[in-house]
């Protein structure tokens, strides 16, 4: 007993002793390694508050990535990792051969594919039968996870992705020799007229050395395939003439943007004149709709509107109103197949023009400019919440104060006809908006709370072990004695 005294155990471990009744004159207690016996004490009293503590933790950095702002990078680099190097493979040979397999005769490598028109353009190619292969460099320009879902809709639609970037002449050249591609649908781009003022080099990198990366292999490929690819309604610039025609001059760019879309157009003519690939330039109208692009006004407004967020809607001098001629979605894609149908085949082969090629500029828009502030209108009807509006002098960041688009020659040469309003459009948009990020958050809080439950119980698990290893150490010195 006085050996036991002397021990000055804590009286909360007084259960975990033998009695002294018991052992009195024979029971010889030996103090445990005082390492061992200080986690084992901690460890026993502190099981329930262990476990609260580490769930809120993890509760906490579930919060803090949630809230964390996106990380917008557009550095290749970063974001392809070694994208060629991926790219082979027996199985990624044969996702890309069976891809390409056409029951029309048209087999269409679209850049871009995991981007808003790219992937809406790609299912509706393979719909109606054609090969189709995407490429895409899932770069961080805007949420990655949006573009994975995008490549998730390809994927069930039979559209293998090819993740690299356009800039990679290895890859081209490859994908080029696995498969006779009859058109390029190009359409990967960095976009965005205000961005040009953080990141200009992206616009660089894209849309024009990208571009001549691509049309180097088309122009290499044997066939050449005839080129259809997104050009943009910037390149009417400041031009006060309205509507825009495709005759109107382009020389006045009012964003960076919009100069590397006209340099492209440029660029386009000189393969054409130089190597006789067919070449279609489309001047897309603000683009909107179902699985958009979240750096658009229209999208994050919805979003803004949603959180009680302010919004900022631009005006001219003396109060004018700015307006863009918004363009739905299933109308633009319409316009890139007919384009792509009524291509003519390039004359080049090897390298080398055998006659003239065609070259065409389309305007694809909707021929009724709506006004910034008319959009958030209707938002706030179909959002059912009013917005918390701004109304601030536009900045000089690229924005023209208008688009209007004649679609005469659309419509007279691809049969060109866009058929859904605004308040349609924004309707469809939202439906798909409140689904799309209702499903996510859902999914978000159940994955939380099982993980929070598997924490939870591994903890528990661990400290039970952990108790037992005592319980069996104790009960072991005890025979040993
Ligand atoms: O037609 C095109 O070629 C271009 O269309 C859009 O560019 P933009 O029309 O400027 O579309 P948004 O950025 O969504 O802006 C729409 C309107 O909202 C206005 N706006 C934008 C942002 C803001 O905070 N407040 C605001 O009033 C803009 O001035 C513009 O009039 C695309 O973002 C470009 O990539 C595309 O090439």
């Amino acid at each position: 007993m006085t050996q036991l005294k002397s021990l000055s155990i804590p009286s909360h471990m007084d259960h975990i002793l033998p009695s002294s009744n018991s052992t009195t004159g024979k029971f010889k207690f030996e103090k445990p390694p005082p390492l061992f016996a200080a986690h084992r004490l901690r460890f026993y009293y502190s099981l329930p508050k262990l476990t609260l503590w580490s769930s809120l933790f993890l509760l906490l950095i579930l919060v803090c990535f949630v809230l964390s702002p996106p990380f917008y990078s557009n550095n290749p680099r970063r974001s392809l990792g070694n994208a060629t190097a991926s790219c082979s493979g027996a199985a990624w040979d044969r996702r890309v051969h069976s891809s390409a397999v056409s029951f029309t005769g048209r087999t269409v490598l679209v850049t871009g594919a995991a981007g808003f028109v790219g992937s809406h353009a790609a299912v509706a190619l393979k719909r109606r039968g054609d090969g189709v292969l995407g490429l895409d460099n899932f770069n961080r320009y805007y949420d990655i996870e949006l573009k994975r879902s995008r490549e998730n809709l390809l994927t069930r639609a039979g559209v293998f992705t090819v993740h690299g970037d356009i800039n990679d002449a290895v890859l081209l050249s490859k994908l080029f020799d696995m498969v006779h591609f009859t058109h390029v649908l190009h359409l990967a781009a960095q976009a965005g007229v205000r961005y040009a003022m953080k990141n200009p080099n992206s616009y660089i990198h894209s849309n024009i050395a990208g571009l001549v990366a691509l049309l180097e292999a088309c122009k290499s490929a044997d066939p050449q395939p005839a080129v259809i690819w997104a050009s943009s309604s910037s390149v009417y610039g400041l031009n006060s003439k309205v509507p825009f025609s495709e005759r109107d001059r382009t020389d006045s760019p009012a964003s960076l943007y919009a100069a590397t879309k006209k340099a492209g157009e440029e660029i386009a003519h000189s393969y054409n004149h130089i190597h006789g690939l067919s070449i279609t330039g489309l001047r897309f109208f603000t683009v909107y709709g179902p699985w958009g692009r979240p750096d658009m006004a229209y999208f994050f407004f919805a979003r803004d509107i949603l959180k009680g967020k302010a919004i900022t809607i631009y005006e001219g001098p003396d109060h004018r109103t700015v307006a863009r001629d918004f363009t739905y979605i299933d109308d633009v894609v319409k316009g890139c197949l007919s384009a792509l149908d009524t291509a003519k085949k390039s004359t080049g082969s090897g390298g080398k023009k055998r006659g003239e090629a065609q070259f065409r500029i389309y305007n694809l828009g909707n021929k009724l400019p709506v006004s910034v502030g008319e959009i958030v209108n209707i938002l706030e009807r179909l959002l059912k919440v009013k917005a918390k509006r701004k109304v601030v002098q536009m900045p000089r960041n690229g924005d023209v104060l208008f688009t209007h688009a004649n679609i005469t020659l659309a419509h007279k040469e691809l049969g060109y006809k866009p058929t859904v309003d605004i308040e349609s459009g924004l309707e469809k948009f939202v439906k798909w908006f409140l689904s799309y990020y209702g499903v996510k958050k859902r999914r978000f809080w159940i994955l939380t709370l099982v993980a929070n439950a598997i924490v939870s119980c591994s903890l528990q698990l661990a400290a039970c072990s952990l108790q037992l290893a005592a319980c069996s150490l104790q009960l072991a010195g005890r025979v040993a004695r």
